[in-house]
């Protein structure tokens, strides 16, 4: 597993009573839901891993898995209505179901359940008004890039995009009118570290009404709980590690302020982009494998990672020593995740060597339980112009690796074929080494 060996992926050298410690137990500020999957009051909480299979359902039929309310309507007893549930885009049981349980898992006092990452970050940007300012990073993904940019020319809010591995620039950037701060950790594609704590505290004292929003889709709440770190606001794609599969897209919502939990449920209920009763189905379904799965991905990620290292090339993962954040990370999570990238030095030859994969598929995404090859200059973070890559330091040859449950031998010989192939590495007596220009990359 890609972790300190002191680490442990279920969390166990921190107490679930810990990370559990703000998480409404009795259901007091969530939403009603015929079958509840908060824990009961007073009983034992165990291990992350456990917590995430152990559901509770209160089904009229004793159903072990949660039912799909495939219903958009639910009929009242009377005239005055008042019923717990109207109509599925105010709110549906199933997806109360899944919100309930994520909130336990996401240590959160209310979570809510969308149709994507993207709509996510719409719903929490939607506070925002015209003259606010969000302080960000500038290794972001295109998407998120993207949507900022939107509310920058047409909404007016003000985006200061800083390099938010450097806290004082975060610092220095918050005014009376940052409304928010909004970081990624590990960053997507760079995987640049981000410190959450700090910031948080830096932005809460330079303006304590800021929001700190963090996306935690590269680790997902099995390996970090940004609410524990300082944040106001976590979001997640669950389209990724949640769900594993690559089968639906979804986005998840989680903080402990009631008054701001019922701000973004106004927004979810008023635009109608709460997750569907089928999608929050597959959902919890995913969310119970999480443990087994980003055990064996971000395993099978650190011996991908010490492979191509190993044999010269330049490689960004923050289970390898050699990351220059190695240290700051593993104090905010409890594993490395399985996405890594590394440089080759020429964009033709990373195109030759994306193509020549075949057990590793070209997609974007990352997260599944297969494993995925891309380049996101081309593919994920392409809605960000070639001119602001460059201002950003984007390596156009950038290759990501985004790291399944395959066997691990079977993609590192994929891998090595690819390289081959490709004419990236120069084979010697006792395997193979990356050539000059790699070299070169990985000095530099
Ligand atoms: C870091 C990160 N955040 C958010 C998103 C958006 O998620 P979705 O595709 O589910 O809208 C993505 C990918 O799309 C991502 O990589
Ligand atoms: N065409 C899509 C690209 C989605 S990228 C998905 C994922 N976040 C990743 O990093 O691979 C778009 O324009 O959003």
């Amino acid at each position: 597993m890609a972790s300190p060996p002191e680490s442990s992926i279920d969390g166990a050298e921190r107490p679930l009573s810990k990370l559990l410690s703000r998480v409404d137990l009795d259901g007091h500020n969530l939403p009603p839901s015929p079958a509840p999957s908060s824990p009961s009051v007073g009983r034992r909480r165990y291990a992350l891993a456990t917590e995430l299979v152990y559901t509770e359902t209160k089904d009229q039929y004793g159903a072990s898995s949660i039912p799909i309310y495939q219903s958009a309507t639910f009929k009242q007893t009377s005239s005055a209505g008042g019923q717990e549930y109207d109509y599925t885009r105010s709110g549906n049981p199933t997806r109360t179901h899944l919100e309930r349980h994520l909130a336990k898992i996401m240590n959160a006092n209310r979570c809510l359940a969308v149709g994507s990452g993207m709509g996510a970050l719409d719903v929490i940007t939607r506070i925002l008004r015209p003259g606010d300012e969000v302080v960000t990073g500038d290794d972001l993904y295109g998407g998120t890039n993207r949507l900022l940019a939107y509310l920058a020319n047409n909404q007016g809010v003000v985006v200061r995009h800083v390099d938010t591995t450097v806290v004082e620039r975060v610092r220095e950037a918050v005014t009376p009118k940052t409304a928010m701060v909004l970081l990624e950790t590990p960053t997507n594609p760079l995987i640049k570290i981000v410190d959450i704590p700090s910031i948080a505290r830096a932005a809460h004292e330079a303006n304590p009404s800021a929001l700190v929003v963090v996306d935690n889709t590269m680790l997902s709440p099995m390996l970090c709980n940004p609410l524990d770190l300082g944040a106001d606001i976590v979001y997640e794609s669950g389209t990724k590690y949640l769900s594993g599969h690559h089968d639906i897209m979804a986005g998840v919502i989680g903080m402990n302020d009631s008054a701001l939990a019922d701000k973004m449920y106004f927004t979810i209920n008023a635009t109608g982009c709460g997750l569907s009763p089928n999608d929050s189905f597959l959902l919890l379904r995913g969310v119970k494998t999480l443990a087994i799965r980003m055990e064996k991905q971000q395993a099978n990620a650190q011996r991908i990672a010490e492979f191509l290292e190993n044999h010269g090339f330049k490689v960004r993962y923050p289970g390898l020593k050699s990351h220059p954040q190695y240290d700051l990370h593993w104090t905010m999570a409890r594993g490395a995740g399985a996405v890594l990238s590394f440089e080759t030095g020429d964009v033709g030859l990373s195109e030759r060597i994306v193509e020549a994969a075949r057990l590793w598929g070209i997609s974007v995404s990352f997260g599944c339980v297969n494993s995925l090859i891309s380049m996101p200059c081309r593919m994920s973070h392409a809605s960000i112009d070639a001119k602001t890559r460059a201002e950003r330091q984007m390596p156009e040859d950038i290759i990501r690796l985004c790291v399944g449950i395959e066997d691990v031998e079977d993609l590192i010989d994929d891998l090595s074929r690819a390289l081959v192939q490709a004419g990236a590495v120069t084979l010697t007596l006792d395997g193979f080494h990356a050539n000059q220009e790699q070299q070169e990359a990985t000095t530099a």
